[in-house]
């Protein structure tokens, strides 16, 4: 069964265009957690143009005193910064992501080999019994990325699913991708690495990815989630993808 981590980088965006605590990224976490998400996503960026520092750690509060069983996946590049936020706040998962602080949104994945030292470093320093590490991936990383992302230590790669994402009008060039991203999840799971996956997935692609890349154990998903909550609702709205997670 594929999981479902709610990514709250929106609800934050939304809430910091006034010097207002509504929406509550804190409720909102309530609202999709009591629903049936797994897990809660973040990726605190240098300039907490959504999630704010102050955020992530209201929410391990929260999800410590009322939520234990769900993971907190925090996501973000491995500054110093960052590294000792992961050490205080003490999540169940860390996605490494190589983002510029001026990057707009992820849009890629590590370099395995030229990147290996410094991962390998980073996943020694952040690696627990109790935490996994999971590093973004390039959808065609291929057998040779697969098997650097795995002597860095880590446990999962997160798949990049953004250019899956940005074929909603042309199913051609979808089903191509997804042979793409198939192969690398492939490769993973038989280098012994776990498979997470995320980037505009949504309820309209949700299905063909499950279909074309079996074995992926979470997902997470924000703006996808976010947008279709305008119209649904947050609880409605993770109903709807946690069954089109279940009915593969
Ligand atoms: C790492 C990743 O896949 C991203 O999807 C990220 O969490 C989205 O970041 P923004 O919400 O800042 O675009
Ligand atoms: N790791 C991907 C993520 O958390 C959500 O990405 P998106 O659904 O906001 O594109």
């Amino acid at each position: 069964m594929t999981l479902l981590s709610v990514n709250l980088n929106a609800v934050a965006q939304l809430r910091n265009r006034r010097n207002l605590p509504w929406p509550s990224v804190t409720g909102i976490a309530r609202v999709v957690l009591d629903a049936g998400a797994s897990g809660i996503t973040v990726h605190p960026r240098p300039d907490e143009r959504h999630i704010r520092r102050t955020d992530v750690f209201d929410l391990s509060a929260l999800l410590r005193a009322e939520y234990p069983e769900a993971e907190f996946n925090i996501e973000g590049y491995p500054s110093e910064d960052f590294l000792a936020l992961i050490e205080d706040v003490d999540p169940q998962q860390v996605t490494l992501v190589p983002d510029d602080p001026a990057q707009a949104t992820s849009d890629h994945g590590w370099d395995f080999a030229g990147k290996g030292n410094f991962l390998t470093s980073v996943v020694q320093r952040l690696k627990r019994s109790d935490r996994r590490i999971s590093l973004f991936c390039d959808p065609d990383a291929g057998a040779a990325g697969i098997a650097a992302a795995k002597a860095t230590g880590a446990d999962r790669v997160e798949l990049f699913t953004g250019p899956y994402g940005a074929c909603h009008d042309d199913p051609e060039q979808a089903r191509q991708e997804l042979a793409v991203l198939a192969e690398t999840c492939k490769a993973a799971l038989a280098a012994g690495l776990g498979v997470n996956a995320g980037h505009d997935l949504t309820l309209d692609n949700l299905p063909a990815f499950q279909a074309a890349v079996p074995g992926v154990a979470e997902v997470s998903i924000g703006h996808g989630i976010t947008a279709d909550a305008l119209v649904m609702g947050f609880a409605e709205a993770v109903a709807a993808y946690r069954k089109a997670l279940a009915d593969r």
